[in-house]
């Protein structure tokens, strides 16, 4: 095997903390591998100005990886779990999870805390973020793109009282305690995440040398978290543009799936338990609870297997 690696990954500083990180993972297992860093410009780097709704949605982060795997240019690329398709071309796979990363929603806001019910000018863009938002304060979203540090610095200049980041980037990028901002953390429970969230994915060709070697930095919680989260995506065909959080917590024998969805005015929530064997069903079972209350049910929210609310 050719022992030079080439890892494809996005030119943002968090891509590429992303990135080295699995490289030290890498080196760990295989010492005799050297790697070599390919960054790689996406259509979803290059417009900031739109929701990413507007041109394609997910994708847009990952089609010029998947050219480059397939064409040989690149042997590995290295992804944010929650950005990628569902499905994959023909021969390459997620071939490597790590451990998650802290999975959960952050409310970070300048030089003040918001308090319940408040009007706020909130910074997202995602539907997900938006209507959970909604659930604590008088939020009115407005759209906010960009990689991390730019989306702080819109903060930090006014443009909103508040914005949400997923805790793993900002704790990756070292920026989860900065002075004169307040982080308000929800837990998955208040605010579930999207699937795959605080996850790192690596993808490659399926079935050669190098495949098995990045198994081997495989979480084997994580990996069937992520498998679950993707499922019920998979079979509510949701892209970007849906309003879904899914999130999973895998605890020895046992599974919990705990999902929300909005749906026109109904907002859905279903949570499921589990052997951790039966971790697809488990899935399967909350996408369709979800398909069917948006078909049939006349309540607007739905609550199974424990009574936790949204507020
Ligand atoms: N959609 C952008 C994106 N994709 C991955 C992360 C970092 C968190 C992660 O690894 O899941 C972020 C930033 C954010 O949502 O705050």
């Amino acid at each position: 095997m050719k022992n030079t690696v080439r890892i494809g990954t996005r030119k943002s500083k968090l891509a590429m903390v992303q990135t080295n990180s699995i490289i030290k993972m890498l080196a760990q297992i295989a010492p005799e591998l050297n790697f070599e860093i390919i960054p790689i410009s996406t259509l979803g780097d290059e417009i900031l100005d739109k929701p990413l709704i507007q041109f394609g949605g997910k994708g847009v982060f990952v089609d010029a990886f998947e050219e480059a795997l397939l064409s040989g240019k690149i042997d590995l690329a290295v992804h944010s779990a929650k950005d990628m398709t569902m499905q994959l071309p023909e021969g390459l796979g997620i071939i490597g999870i790590p451990k998650r990363e802290d999975p959960r929603d952050v409310l970070v806001t300048f030089d003040k805390e918001l308090t319940d019910s408040m009007k706020a000018v909130i910074g997202t863009s995602s539907l997900r973020r938006q209507f959970q938002i909604e659930q604590y304060y008088q939020a009115e979203c407005k759209n906010l793109r960009g990689n991390v540090p730019t989306r702080l610095e819109k903060l930090k200049n006014g443009e909103y009282d508040g914005i949400i980041l997923a805790a793993a980037g900002l704790k990756r990028l070292g920026l989860m305690e900065e002075k004169q901002l307040h982080y308000r953390i929800f837990s998955p429970e208040e605010f579930v995440p999207a699937a795959g969230q605080g996850i790192l994915a690596v993808e490659g060709r399926l079935h050669d040398e190098l495949s098995e070697i990045v198994a081997g930095i495989n979480d084997k919680e994580t990996a069937i978290s992520l498998k679950a989260e993707r499922r019920v995506l998979e079979r509510l065909n949701a892209g970007c543009h849906e309003a879904i959080g899914v999130y999973s917590e895998v605890n020895k024998d046992l599974i919990r799936i705990d999902a929300v969805y909005k749906k026109g005015d109904k907002t859905l929530r279903v949570k499921e338990e589990a052997f951790t064997g039966d971790y697809l069903k488990a899935a399967d079972r909350t996408a369709d609870k979800l398909l069917d209350c948006v078909c049939t049910a006349h309540t607007d929210l739905i609550c199974t297997k424990s009574s936790a609310k949204m507020r």
